[in-house]
């Protein structure tokens, strides 16, 4: 084992918040070292967000290309799978990290490859794919960044029945005959509108009473009822007790409680994520290893006043923007107690994530998109808050009918009545993503409802949704 080498800030894991951790700290002059497993750029660049929204955009558009009168006709045929998938490719950079090495470099910090685990205090071990170990050292502060992998159910079966996860959903190279999912949450509605699209046959197997359970229900029944309009199956209440495959290249069978057999060539089990905090360390410094890791407002570490943890592993919210938004404020928090200045931990100030928990935004890009800030109505109510809901069909908004013939689509903003702020906003309906931001902008900024009604959204576009959701709101 080396001398131990040191800088002011080692962060373990490259995705997106390893990433921004470095880009912030180095930005504050700090010596940084990242250490990355796999590939800098972590899940979300090579077998999440990007490759998923290169199979999806193409999906997207011809969806919404079929709905436009003198264009319908020219988009009816199949999509052009290989170039699809060609075009992913090229968003991952075919696997490879030599982009995101080079914007290391550039930036000042140091790269090391290999396998990181927490060595105590402040040090951080490495051990390289050769089997060379590093040693190193934090001065101010070790940031886990580590993400999380895809959880199997333990099925019997399950092993042999080699399931996909998201991995091979955002890598596979060809479109299977037939794509059992199982699960029915954001991975599977996605991964089922990608795949149905480039030519399988999906069927969905959600075990709840409908799909995308953290929205406003009428999320999941609008992209539920889009996917059986595509021709995929979409079966809800089953639960999958056990799994077969024959053979290596044998088609693969869940048997369903009751007994009844399903058949398909490839199963994607998208049935949630765990952290990636087995194998990091964290009983070298007293902490429970394979859990999700406690953070408090500053994304540290109860106790240790040296170790933070960003991004999915500190499970505030598994999204990348989300992780990135804590990265940028950790950052700035490891630069302040370096420098001995103080901190604004207020709600809202510089140096706390209040919109994890305030103003969490989500897009899903289903046919319809369906696009989320805040709290649905139900977490409001649960929370106890005096509430409304105000409800629109967005197929009554002049720039949504000339956007799409038929569109169709709906909104939901939950109002504070105590304080006549947004709490939370849906939208679920064809360019919906590109919609939410404008209701986190509105949600993190508690603008009241009296200074919205002055927002005036241009004619005629879908956004003039929100001056149909006001009118309603004030009868
Ligand atoms: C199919 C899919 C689609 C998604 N789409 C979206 C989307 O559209 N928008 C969105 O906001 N979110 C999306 N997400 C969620 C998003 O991918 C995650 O929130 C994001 O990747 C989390 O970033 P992270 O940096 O915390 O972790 P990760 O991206 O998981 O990166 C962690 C990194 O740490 C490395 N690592 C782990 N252990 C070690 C170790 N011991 N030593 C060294 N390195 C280590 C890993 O190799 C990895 O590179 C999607 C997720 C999935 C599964
Ligand atoms: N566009 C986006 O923002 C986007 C896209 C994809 C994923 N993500 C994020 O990635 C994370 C992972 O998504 P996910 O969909 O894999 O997980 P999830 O945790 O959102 O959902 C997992 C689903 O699997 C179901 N499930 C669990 N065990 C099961 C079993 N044994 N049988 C049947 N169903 C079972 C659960 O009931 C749940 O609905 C989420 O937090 C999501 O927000 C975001």
């Amino acid at each position: 084992m080396s001398e131990a080498v040191e800088y002011d800030v080692v962060v373990l894991g490259g995705g997106p918040a390893g990433e921004n951790i470095v880009d912030r700290t180095r930005a504050a002059g700090l010596s940084t070292a990242l250490v990355e497993s796999e590939l800098v750029g972590g899940e979300c660049s090579y077998w999440a967000c990007i490759p998923s929204k290169a199979l999806l955009r193409p999906a997207l558009a011809r969806a919404d290309a079929r709905r436009v009168p003198g264009l319908a006709g020219a988009v009816q045929g199949p999509l052009d799978t290989a170039a699809v998938l060609a075009h992913r490719n090229y968003w991952t950079g075919d696997w490879k990290d030599q982009g995101q090495i080079d914007w290391i470099d550039s930036i000042g910090a140091h790269v090391y490859r290999g396998h990181g685990r927490l060595y105590g205090v402040r040090k951080v071990a490495v051990t390289s794919p050769e089997g060379e170990h590093h040693i190193l050292s934090a001065r101010h502060a070790v940031v886990v960044a580590t993400g999380t992998r895809a959880v199997i159910p333990d099925l019997p079966g399950i092993a042999g029945a080699r399931p996909w996860t998201s991995r091979e959903a955002t890598s596979a190279q060809e479109a299977p005959g037939r794509l059992l999912i199982v699960g029915g949450s954001v991975v599977a509605v996605e991964m089922a509108t990608a795949w149905q699209a480039l030519g399988s046959q999906v069927t969905v197997l959600a075990r709840g009473s409908g799909l995308l359970p953290r929205m406003e229900p009428f999320a999941g029944e609008l992209v539920a009822d889009a996917l059986r309009e595509a021709g995929a199956v979409v079966r809800t209440g089953v639960s999958v007790e056990a799994v077969v495959r024959d053979g290596s290249t044998g088609p693969v069978r869940v048997v369903l409680e009751g007994g009844e057999m399903l058949e398909g060539d490839e199963l994607l089990m998208a049935t949630g994520r765990a952290p990636r905090t087995e194998d990091i360390g964290l009983d070298t410094v007293g902490l429970p290893a394979g859990r999700w890791i406690d953070v408090d407002d500053t994304c540290r570490v109860p106790g240790h006043d040296w170790l933070y943890a960003v991004g999915d592993v500190n499970h505030r919210a598994l999204l990348t923007h989300q992780g990135k938004y804590q990265a940028r404020i950790t950052g700035a928090v490891i630069a302040a107690r370096a420098a001995g200045t103080p901190l604004d931990t207020a709600p809202w100030g510089a140096h706390t994530p209040t919109a994890d928990t305030r103003a969490l935004p989500q897009a899903v890009f289903t046919d319809p998109e369906a696009a989320a800030v805040g709290l649905t109505l139900a977490e409001a109510e649960r929370a106890g808050l005096r509430v409304r809901a105000v409800d629109y069909d967005m197929s009554g908004v002049s720039g949504a009918g000339l956007y799409a013939d038929g569109y169709k689509g709906r909104a939901r903003m939950v109002v504070d009545l105590d304080r006549e702020v947004l709490l939370g906003v849906t939208f679920v309906g064809p360019g919906a993503a590109e919609l939410i931001h404008a209701a986190t902008v509105a949600v993190a900024g508690e603008v009241p409802i009296q200074r919205l009604w002055h927002a005036v959204p241009s004619f005629p576009t879908i956004s003039e949704v929100w001056l149909r959701l006001l009118e309603t709101y004030r009868g």
